[in-house]
């Protein structure tokens, strides 16, 4: 639709007047900033100035605590307001850029006009504070701007629902303070705008899509009711986009109690942790909290094994096919991180309640203080219809009690004496200090030398106890790791544990490898949520209540029990999990969709279910190349985005890929691409392939201590770039060889799909046969 000239002057104008407006804000702000920051300074400086200080007696003393308070409030509420100022100029400055990029004309039924509804990232009033010059992208009419075509529509407000027409929909193009495009739109938010964004280069962050969000992701983004929404999206379907414009929408909608702290991001590695911690700061909100499992993990056994990072086990799954083992371990990956394994766990747990728990000697000095076998049967002595955890908190009791009597007993104890003799002269007259301080209504007591050895003492000894008591307190009595041994020293009685119906698995075989891992205080990584979970349920859930929204990305990757560790861990917390089943590339998902375990972690009616089914990140030809790689991928729409056609190559040896890599990236980088990922299968491809390409080519090699990339020509191993996307992919080695297990189709899929605008296909011998079936007009074969 065209616009008049009229009209174009009209805009043109308005932006000019909404920007002189910001400028003044701003203006006005900064010195408020400034004023504020004067007052900070000086409060800082004259704190005590301000305040009496005068302990003489307890009435005194409470009128120089309230004083103090009264002071460290006012600069408090000066911080704040500091704080506040600082943020909206921030805002502010980003809409001196780009005020607004839509609007809509909605007249409400019953009114007569209708209203002019702009939208950017933030709202802005006019000079009188009266109307809105722009509204926030997020409050309840800009719905409209993404649910709707113009004609009849409704919004939903906390009031209620509001009907009317949207009488015109317009998008904007401002860059510097200056129209540059403005365009109205029939159907849906602009293609033409869409083009533009999804045709420019990659970025090494993640963008905000404010402006172009689709109405399916703005379901997602809005979503309120839903304890736990799940979204299953084709790749480059805008999964991550849509969590990080969710989690902004949520600040915004709730931002009286919700703070960005309260909100954690589950993502799979470090790198892409750093590749969306940009989105929010654009948007003018502060970043959420960010976590990886294996961080999680870290911190809960991190001292009681050496962990295995998932990045092994893959690199593990991927290289080591001909190492004696191979198979079982594979298939103990499956079975340990299965809905059917955590059946075991739980009735393994039920059965500990009436015997088997492992417990430590209580030891001070090399010497047994209480023995296990104590612990043991004080432990099954208790009430046996009490959950664990809470006997293990009487147990606790017991043994603090029993700790104390032997403090006492110890006193008496010769190194006790040793080390009296050994106090410095400094130490003692402290103690003594001490001890008169909290004596001195006895003082006469001191006058006797075996009370006062006997008071010190009793410090010396409390002092040495304190480490036992604190490991009483955190449980450290009792032996998980021991317990967890306990179930794989006896395959056959996991296989009466198992869930009825269930097929056997090679128990003994993966019994005797998992012990001898475990002899050696290695934790697999298949072994940590099971291990963590049979933690949990002997010792009780350590639980954080503040936070209110855990999402999971990549969700494809986790297990039933992550899952279930994850919920509980964080009980108040709505969930929002995204995940690509086509793209679970972990070994325990090969043939077992643990995706589908999350949707049973709340009732139906708490759980939301929404499927992203258009690919926005690549070309069309390259999505119509891709979606022929996996089952089902018909159902994937590609966005109308034209490109050239993958092309697949065939070398005839090593020297005959670098010089196609080399003259590719060339031309690659003529044409104006700038992130150029060489993507690999392994770590040790990526290694290689950078070995020889670094004499030609200014090459980056990532691997999994990566925590940030830049653009420019980077070595990838596949399992690395999950998330993240490029300009250009070139596939190093497509051959049967690196490609041909069914189990791998995925990882091939994920690496093909990482591709905004090209992607190409190298290969020597025989090709990868998950291209066997994709139609010879999908791509360009070359030299086969
Ligand atoms: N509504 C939108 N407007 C503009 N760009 C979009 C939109 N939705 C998605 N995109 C773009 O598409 C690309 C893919 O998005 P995103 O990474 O969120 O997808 P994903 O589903 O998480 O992908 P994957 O599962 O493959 O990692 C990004 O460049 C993103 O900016």
């Amino acid at each position: 639709m065209s616009v008049s000239d009229q009209e174009w002057r009209e805009e043109a104008q308005r932006v000019e007047q909404v920007v002189d407006v910001i400028h003044k804000r701003i203006h006005d702000l900064t010195e408020q900033v400034s004023d504020v920051t004067t007052d900070i300074v000086s409060i800082r400086k004259h704190f005590w100035d301000d305040v009496t200080v005068n302990f003489e007696d307890a009435i005194e003393a409470v009128e120089t605590y309230a004083s103090i308070k009264q002071q460290a409030e006012v600069l408090s509420e000066r911080e704040r307001a500091h704080r506040h100022a600082v943020k909206q100029l921030k805002i502010l400055r980003r809409l001196e850029q780009n005020p607004y990029f839509g609007r809509i004309d909605f007249l409400e039924e019953g009114e007569r006009q209708a209203e002019p509804v702009y939208l950017g990232i933030a709202s802005l009033l006019d000079e009188q504070d009266e109307a809105f010059l722009i509204y926030d992208w997020r409050a309840p009419i800009s719905s409209l701007y993404y649910d709707y075509t113009p004609g009849p529509a409704s919004y939903d407000t906390p009031a209620g629902r509001v009907d009317g027409e949207i009488t015109c929909k317009r998008q904007y193009k401002i860059r510097d303070g200056r129209l540059l495009h403005l365009f109205d739109t029939g159907v849906t938010i602009g293609d033409e705008l869409l083009q533009e964004v999804l045709g420019k280069q990659a970025d090494t962050q993640m963008k905000s899509i404010v402006a172009t969000i689709q109405k399916d992701q703005n379901r997602i983004i809005r979503n309120e009711k839903s304890r736990l929404v799940v979204v299953s999206g084709a790749a480059g379907s805008g999964k991550t986009s849509a969590a990080m414009q969710r989690i902004a929408y949520l600040l915004y909608r709730y931002r009286k109690t919700l703070q960005a702290e309260q909100v954690v991001l589950f993502s799979p590695n470090a790198l892409f942790n750093s590749y969306v911690s940009t989105v929010l700061p654009e948007l003018g909100e502060e970043n959420m909290q960010q976590t990886t499992f294996q961080e999680y993990a870290e911190h809960r056994l991190g001292s009681q094994f050496d962990l295995e990072h998932p990045l092994e086990q893959m690199e593990y799954v991927l290289r080591a096919m001909e190492e004696p083992g191979y198979e079982t371990r594979l298939e103990a990956i499956r079975w340990k991180s299965s809905a059917a394994f955590m059946h075991i766990i739980d009735q393994y747990a039920e059965r500990l309640k009436q015997s088997g728990l492992i417990f430590r000697d209580i030891a001070f000095q090399d010497r047994k203080l209480i023995d296990a076998r104590q612990i043991h049967e004080f432990f099954y002595s208790l009430d046996t219809s009490l959950p664990i955890p809470n006997r293990m908190v009487l147990v606790a009791r017991w043994l603090l009690t029993e700790l104390k009597k032997r403090e006492r007993s110890e006193r008496r104890k010769p190194w006790v004496d040793d080390e009296l003799e050994l106090l410095d002269k400094e130490e003692f007259a402290k103690a003594y200090q001490q001890l008169r301080r909290k004596n001195q209504f006895h003082e006469e007591s001191f006058d006797d030398f075996d009370r006062e050895r006997d008071l010190l003492a009793a410090k010396l000894v409390k002092r040495a106890f304190k480490p036992l008591r604190l490991m009483v307190r955190e449980l450290g009595f009792i032996d998980t790791p021991g317990i967890y041994r306990q179930l794989f020293s006896q395959p056959e009685q996991i296989e009466i544990l198992l869930p009825d119906g269930k097929r056997s698995g090679n128990w003994p075989a993966i019994c005797e490898q998992t012990l001898l891992r475990l002899e050696q205080n290695q934790l697999s990584y298949e072994d940590t949520p099971a291990f963590l979970y049979l933690q949990e349920r002997l010792e009780g859930f350590q639980t954080n209540n503040l936070v209110r929204h855990v999402f999971i990305d990549e969700a494809q990757d986790y297990s039933p029990f992550q899952f279930a560790l994850i919920q509980r861990l964080f009980p108040r917390a709505k969930m929002t999990v995204l995940g690509d089943w086509n793209q679970a590339i972990y070994a325990h998902a090969f043939d077992q969709d643990s995706f589908e375990a999350v949707a049973s972690l709340y009732e139906p009616a708490e759980t939301e279910t929404f499927l992203l089914t258009k690919s926005y990140r690549s070309t069309r030809p390259i999505v119509e190349f891709t979606r022929q790689l996996i089952p089902g991928g018909e159902r994937i729409e590609p966005f109308n985005r034209d490109g050239l056609k993958p092309s697949i190559t065939r070398v005839q040896d090593e020297a005959a890929r670098k010089d196609w890599i080399c003259s590719r990236v060339h031309s690659l980088q003529e044409n104006g691409h700038q992130t150029i990922a060489i993507i690999t299968k392994t770590a040790a491809e990526a290694k290689a392939a950078y070995e020889q390409l670094r004499d030609s080519l200014a090459l980056r090699l990532i691997g999994s201590g990566t925590i940030t990339f830049e653009s420019g020509i980077l070595v990838i191993p596949a399992y690395l770039a999950k998330g993240v996307e490029f300009d250009a992919v070139i596939l190093h080695d497509a051959s049967r060889e690196s490609y041909g297990h069914e189990r791998e189709r995925k990882l091939f899929y994920t690496a093909c799909t990482r591709a905004m605008h090209e992607l190409h296909l190298l290969y020597s011998g025989e090709v990868s046969p998950f291209l066997a079936d994709v139609s010879p007009d999908a791509c360009e074969w070359i030299g086969s």
